[in-house]
This record gives structure tokens, C-alpha cells and sequence, in this order.
């Protein structure tokens, strides 16, 4: 089949948690909002606006995988227009608009003063308890979860980034440190988790923030709950904000992988995008990182740029597998109104990324990876001897995580809330806001919306099919027991026609993307999703309530 020739799509914008398609839901949210209060979620004040409906129209011409991180993201019907969009990780996309500068705040004080000491000995301190715990490795779904931290400060605003991110004058770190403790703390005993696979240091830029305050994070979620010294612990890092004594201090501090923001090997490329780094800084600290970290270091890099061609990008790969360690995430710019990208392709200053450039980049790009015994176990995520994110992993597997920190997204089932429903959760976007709430409250959740069976079955295969095994009968079954994937898809024609044409596979071991398939992902969830309702709506009655389903 020939470029062009079908509605091609990947994936979910750069650097998201791929996920709700329920916080997003239009008319589900007002309803709710006095029994939100009633539960005590800080106050809201302004955030992440409505965002698509998964079904319906609209919802089906985008790609409920674009929705990866915090809020509703790329234009409605851009699963559609754009060939491949490569890039987040995680659940909900945002609409969270950057907003002013936290002002009159006070230069970095924390760690710097402190020295990196007190974060060493917490990390050890840590790593030390844990064996008197005697936690089981075993410990059952629901008293599981990863846990992510978004420090939202960055040094500068990068032309294309919508993140939650502020550049203040200063960052009250002392304060912004004890308030993730107390979210993490907070959040940790409302979940009931006993045990915190994963933790992820994302933002805006966390390697502004001092050693000493992820140390202090850590030591409160090892408290709380239990993190084993093996569990994956991820820094995003920015190249200029990371030399290797700062990297060395993060490893200290009880960081055991970096996440590098790399994004293009073109000194011109990174002017556009509004970097503060040259390439050879990237380069520079991608070897301090390998040298600290060997085996768990991952580079993002960017595709799909205005003006940028094929050949070129594919040489900057080819010169990145020269230098790179074992994990690469390739992330298609999503454009993004309100961002100063934007407005350069909105006046034609810049011209338009081309969609079918971006596909040709992608589609060869996974290719050379692939030579290069990189295995492409997310449509955006590639790993050789074995270092998957686990991380990012738990996402697409629909498992609990926490979210601290401003903006953060989490799913967990509350305990004592009467049962086993998941909800998903974000935090209040504004950092002094978020600081506010969390003195207040102990928490700084803006919005909790109770996911729904069908909305979970629904994360459930949008988020497995993103993966190479995608979604086994067993897996399933954790989330859907009286209603098997043969049920759904089994006997639908539209699906035997995908199955035919070799983009997706069902058989003993459960559904999943083929290596084609994989790229265009979105387009098939437009035929399975609305099967997916069509089936669970016919299904028998449950027995009972809860009886058909596990909210794990
Ligand atoms: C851009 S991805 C980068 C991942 C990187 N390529 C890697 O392999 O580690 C950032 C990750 O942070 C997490 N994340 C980002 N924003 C988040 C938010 N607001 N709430 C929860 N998790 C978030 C997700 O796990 C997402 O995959
Ligand atoms: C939000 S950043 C946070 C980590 C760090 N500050 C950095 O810049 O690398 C995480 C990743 O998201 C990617 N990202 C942000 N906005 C994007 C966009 N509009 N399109 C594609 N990727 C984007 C970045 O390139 C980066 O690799
Ligand atoms: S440094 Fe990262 S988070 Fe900050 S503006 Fe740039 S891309 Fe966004």
C-alpha cells in the first residue's frame, strides 16, 4: 500500500503519559464537580480545559493515543492529517497553557548550600532499610504503583514546548521540595500502595532541581511505602543543565537512569527549537551519562521539524547510534498552538512540517534502528539488551501510578473510597497555586474523575496496541473477565480486513500491532474502539455489580 493510500497515524505527542481519555471527556466533568469538593480536592482554579470525547465524531478522527499526557493535545482529526506522530509516553495529553513566570521567588537555594552529603546518605539510608522491610516482591496489583514527579521549572521556553513549565526568576526550592514530600506522602497513603516499581523525575526541567530534593522524595516514598533498590529511578535531563558532577550527585541522590533531551544533532535545528544546548554539549553529556549510568541512559530525538528532510535526519541517527546508549525515544513534533513555533508556521515564517516527510522519517528511521538490534517496543520507544522503560512501560500496560507535583497526572483506586473503581487524577497546573493547595490540603488534586468499565477497556487497548506484544488474553481478562478479545473482535469484518491485510494479529497469544501496523496505529483504533463499545454495550448482563470487572 503506497504513502497516502490510508489514513496513517502512530502514536501520541512526545513525551506524554499516554492516557485518559476520561479526564478529556466533554459533559462528564460538570456533574461531578460538587462531589469533587465534597472529597476534598483542593480547589480548582484553572487547568486543562475539556478536551475530546472519545467516541462520537470527533473523537474518533483523532487518536485517543494522542492524548498522552496531561490534558487533551493535538487538534481534533490530527490522527488523521499527520502520518505518524511518534512521541509521549504517557496518559493524558495536556491543554495546560504555559502560564507567567512565577515572580520574586529566590534564587536556587536547597542542596547547593547544603552539599550533596545528606542526599547521599538518604540514598543509602534507603537502599539500606529496605532489606529489614521484608517487603514481598509479589505484593498483588492494587498495593503496586510507579510514581511520577514533575518539577514544572525550566531555564527557558523552547519554541515548541507546551509542557507545564514556567521560567521563573527564582524557585523557593526548600518549599517546592517539602510540598512533593508531602503530595508523595499524601498521595501514597490515599492509594494504599505498599509498593513503587518506578519512579519518574519529569517536567519542565527536574535537573535544575538540587540532588538533595530528589533524595528527599525518594527517602518519603521509600517511607510511605516501600521503593526496592532495584526499582527503575528516571531523570530527565537537559544538557546544559546536567554537567557530570550534577549527574554524579543525581546517581548519589538515588537516580539509577537519565532520560536525555538530546533532540537533534543540527546546531541550526537546535536554534529553531529554542534549545539552550549545541550539539556537541548533548554529546558531551550523553558520555558523562554513559559513563554514570551504563545501560540506562535514553536520548529523545525529535523528528518531523519544519523544513527538515529525510536524509539528513536519518545521517543524525546513523551519527546518534555512534554515541548512544541502549534506550531512544523518537518524537514527532506535535506543533502546538500558543507555542512560538506556532505562530512562525501560523504567519509563514517557517514553513509547514510536511506529514508525509515526517511518515518517510519515521517509517526508515525505525528501520535503521531495527539493524541496529534495537527493538521497537512502543511506537515511539526503542530498547536493545533489554532496557525497556518500565517506567513508561506500566502506562501501556494500564497499571496504578501516582502523580506529584504540579500538573501531574495519576491513576489509582483510592482506598476507602468504597470500592474498586480508578480514577484518574491531576494536579493543580500553576506551581504557587499547587504549593498552596498541598499546605492546605496535603494534596494538590484538581480534578478526579472515576473511570468507567467501558473507559478502561477502552485505555486498555489503546494503550496495549501501542506496544509490540500489545494486549495477551491474560491481561485482558485482568480488566474485562466475561468479555474475551474473541468476543470483541472475533467475528467483525472490518477487523478480519485489518487482520488480512497484515496490521494487526489475534490469535492464542491475544491482539496485537504488527511491525506495519505499529505505524499506524491510530487509524486502526478508529475501527476498534467503536467495536469495543458496539461488544461491551450486547455483552450479558454482570452478575453483579463489580462481578465483570477489576479495576486494578
Ligand atoms: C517525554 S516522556 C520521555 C520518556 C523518555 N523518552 C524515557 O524513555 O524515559 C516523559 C515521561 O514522563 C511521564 N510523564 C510526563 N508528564 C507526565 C504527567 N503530567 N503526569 C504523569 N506522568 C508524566 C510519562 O511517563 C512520560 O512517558
Ligand atoms: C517536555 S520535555 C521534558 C524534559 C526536558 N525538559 C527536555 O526538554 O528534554 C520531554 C520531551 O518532550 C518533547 N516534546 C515537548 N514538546 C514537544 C512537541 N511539541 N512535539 C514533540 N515533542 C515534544 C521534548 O522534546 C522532550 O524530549
Ligand atoms: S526544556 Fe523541556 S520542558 Fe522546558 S520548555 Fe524545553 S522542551 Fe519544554
Amino acid at each position: 500500500m503506497g504513502r497516502g493510500t490510508r489514513p496513517r497515524t502512530g502514536g501520541q505527542r512526545a513525551g506524554e503519559a499516554a492516557q485518559p481519555t476520561t479526564l478529556s471527556r466533554k459533559g462528564r466533568t460538570g456533574g461531578r464537580g460538587e462531589r469533587v469538593r465534597a472529597q476534598q480536592v483542593a480547589p480548582q482554579r484553572r487547568g486543562p480545559g475539556p478536551s475530546q470525547p472519545v467516541r462520537g465524531r470527533g473523537a474518533r478522527s483523532r487518536s485517543p493515543s494522542s492524548s498522552c499526557r496531561g490534558g487533551p493535545d493535538g487538534p481534533a482529526g490530527a490522527a488523521l492529517r499527520t502520518p505518524v506522530r511518534p512521541g509521549a509516553c504517557l496518559p493524558i495529553s495536556r491543554r495546560t497553557r504555559p502560564l507567567p513566570a512565577v515572580a520574586g521567588a529566590m534564587a536556587l537555594p536547597g542542596a547547593r548550600a547544603r552539599g550533596w552529603a545528606a542526599a547521599t546518605k538518604m540514598a543509602q539510608r534507603r537502599r539500606h532499610a529496605e532489606d529489614a522491610k521484608g517487603f514481598p516482591s509479589t505484593a498483588p496489583p492494587s498495593s503496586r504503583a510507579a510514581l511520577y514527579v514533575h518539577w514544572p521549572y525550566c531555564e527557558k521556553r523552547c519554541s515548541y514546548c507546551n509542557f507545564n513549565k514556567y521560567v521563573p526568576r527564582g524557585v523557593e526550592e526548600a518549599a517546592m521540595r517539602s510540598c512533593l514530600v508531602t503530595e508523595a506522602q499524601t498521595l501514597l497513603g490515599l492509594s494504599g500502595v505498599r509498593r513503587v516499581d518506578s519512579v519518574f523525575f519529569g517536567g519542565g526541567t527536574p535537573s535544575l532541581a538540587s540532588p538533595n530534593t530528589v533524595a528527599a522524595v525518594l527517602e518519603a516514598v521509600d517511607q510511605a511505602a516501600h521503593l526496592p533498590a532495584d526499582s527503575e529511578v528516571t531523570l530527565e535531563a537537559n544538557p546544559t543543565s546536567a554537567p557530570g558532577s550534577r549527574l554524579a550527585a543525581f546517581g548519589a541522590a538515588g537516580i539509577n537512569r537519565l532520560s536525555i533531551g538530546l533532540q537533534s544533532l543540527d546546531d541550526k535545528e537546535l536554534q529553531l527549537l529554542g534549545r539552550t544546548h549545541s550539539a556537541s554539549d548533548a554529546l558531551q553529556t550523553l558520555a558523562e551519562a554513559r559513563r554514570l549510568f551504563p545501560g540506562r541512559v535514553s536520548v529523545d530525538l525529535m523528528l518531523g521539524l519544519p523544513a527538515q528532510k529525510s536524509g539528513p535526519w536519518l545521517r543524525q541517527l546513523r551519527e546518534l547510534l555512534g554515541y548512544c546508549d541502549d534506550h531512544i525515544s523518537l518524537y514527532q513534533l506535535t506543533l502546538e498552538r500558543g507555542t512560538a513555533l506556532f505562530t512562525q508556521v501560523q504567519r509563514g515564517t517557517l514553513p509547514a512540517p510536511d506529514p508525509e516527510v515526517a511518515a518517510e522519517m519515521y517509517q526508515e528511521g525505525r528501520a535503521v534502528l531495527r539493524e541496529a538490534g534495537f527493538r521497537q517496543y512502543e511506537v515511539s520507544n526503542f530498547a536493545r539488551n533489554g532496557a525497556l522503560s518500565t517506567h513508561n512501560w506500566t502506562y501501556w500496560q494500564c497499571g496504578q501510578y501516582l502523580g506529584v507535583g504540579p500538573g501531574a497526572h495519576g491513576r489509582f483506586v483510592p482506598q476507602g473510597a468504597g470500592g474498586h473503581t480508578r480514577e484518574a487524577r491531576i494536579q493543580t497546573l500553576e506551581p504557587d497555586n499547587w504549593m498552596k493547595e498541598v499546605t492546605l490540603f496535603g494534596h494538590g488534586t484538581r480534578k478526579r474523575v472515576p473511570l468507567g468499565e467501558l473507559e478502561l477497556l477502552e485505555e486498555v487497548l489503546a494503550m496495549g496496541l501501542r506496544t509490540d506484544v500489545g494486549i495477551t488474553h491474560q491481561h485482558w481478562q485482568r480488566f474485562a473477565s466475561q468479555l474475551s478479545l474473541w468476543d470483541v473482535f472475533g467475528s467483525s469484518q472490518e477487523v478480519k480486513a485489518l487482520l488480512v491485510q497484515g496490521l494487526l494479529l489475534l490469535d492464542h497469544r491475544g491482539l496485537r500491532c504488527s511491525w506495519e501496523g505499529l505505524a499506524v496505529l491510530d487509524s486502526l483504533l478508529l475501527t476498534l474502539l467503536p467495536r469495543l463499545q458496539e461488544a461491551w454495550l450486547q455483552r450479558a448482563p454482570p452478575l453483579g455489580k463489580g462481578d465483570d470487572q477489576m479495576f486494578l
